[in-house]
């Protein structure tokens, strides 16, 4: 059988004296979309910087595809297929849509500055290549017709989607997406899980997740891992989750509100 596209076994990070997290076992399955869930500061930052390679674990280890990531540094892990991206995004305001996009491939590209500079057919060829896979990247976060705009005048939920496309043009096999609906409207958080949904069907990239909405996390996780106070206190396909009692107990103070959905408290 092979191995879980990520397995995080025994990982704990202690801070100072402060314990981030005590101990976290959990595998993401490919071609899966796995949330992970808890109150604030339950730990679930820490798990990220330490899965993504900013944070070493104290204790445990992180696999990919069965291989140890621990020790290596992010761009390593990155350029493995683990990409992340962060909540507020790296966008750059001055250029437009399109050039958002090519160069995040660019960054990817083989050419080189070197061949670009120097005209070569084959980097003009390159080009062409990036150019259009910059129109298909922008066609998959639902863009292509903003492509000329200028990046800082995007809608907020807009800026978020071009972040998402510029972790896509890393080409992860696991992406990493820290609270990708916070601050969204709710038309805007329905298009955001649609995306979501696209990159897993369309692309094979496997997902995990940190997010606050717990509608949008009941809606779109085939697994839901609970964290609080730096431990796993539930793992599981949402229904079974959102019913778990230590769940409950973690949320308190949380009400269900009329989509009958558990809504973590502000
Ligand atoms: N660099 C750091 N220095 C000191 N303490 C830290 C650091 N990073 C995290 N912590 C602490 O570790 C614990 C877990 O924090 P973490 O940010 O991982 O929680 P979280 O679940 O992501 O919370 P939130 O939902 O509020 O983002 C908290 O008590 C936090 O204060």
């Amino acid at each position: 059988m092979s191995p879980p596209l990520l397995a995080v076994e025994h990982v704990a990070v202690h801070i100072g004296g402060l314990v981030a997290i005590a101990d976290m076992s959990f595998e993401v399955p490919a071609g899966r979309i796995v949330s992970l869930i808890g109150p604030n500061g339950a730990g679930k930052t820490t798990a990220f910087n330490v899965i993504t390679g900013y944070m070493p674990p104290t204790k445990g280890r992180v696999l990919f595809e069965g291989q140890p990531l621990s020790g290596l540094p992010p761009e390593r892990i990155a350029a493995r297929g683990v990409v992340r991206s962060f909540q507020r995004t790296s966008i750059f305001g001055a250029c437009t849509v399109f050039e958002n996009a090519l160069m995040a491939l660019h960054l990817r590209g083989r050419a080189g500055v070197f061949g670009a500079l120097l005209r070569l057919p084959s980097a003009r060829r390159e080009e062409e290549r990036l150019r259009a896979e910059a129109v298909a990247l922008l066609e998959l976060v639902g863009l292509a017709d903003r492509a000329g705009t200028v990046a800082s005048v995007l809608a907020y939920g807009e800026q978020r989607r071009l972040g998402i496309a510029l972790a896509v043009a890393a080409r992860p096999r696991l992406l990493l997406l820290d609270e990708p609906a916070a601050g969204l409207n709710p038309s805007e958080t329905a298009e955001c899980t649609a995306l979501i949904r696209r990159l897993r069907d369309e692309r094979n990239i496997t997902v995990l997740l940190v997010e606050h909405d717990m509608a949008m996390v009941m809606r779109i996780s085939d697994t839901v891992v609970v964290l609080n106070q730096g431990r796993i206190i539930a793992a599981g396909p949402p229904d079974a989750v959102r019913d778990d009692p230590e769940v409950i107990r973690a949320y308190l103070g949380a009400v269900p509100e009329a989509d009958g959905v558990l809504h973590a408290p502000a």
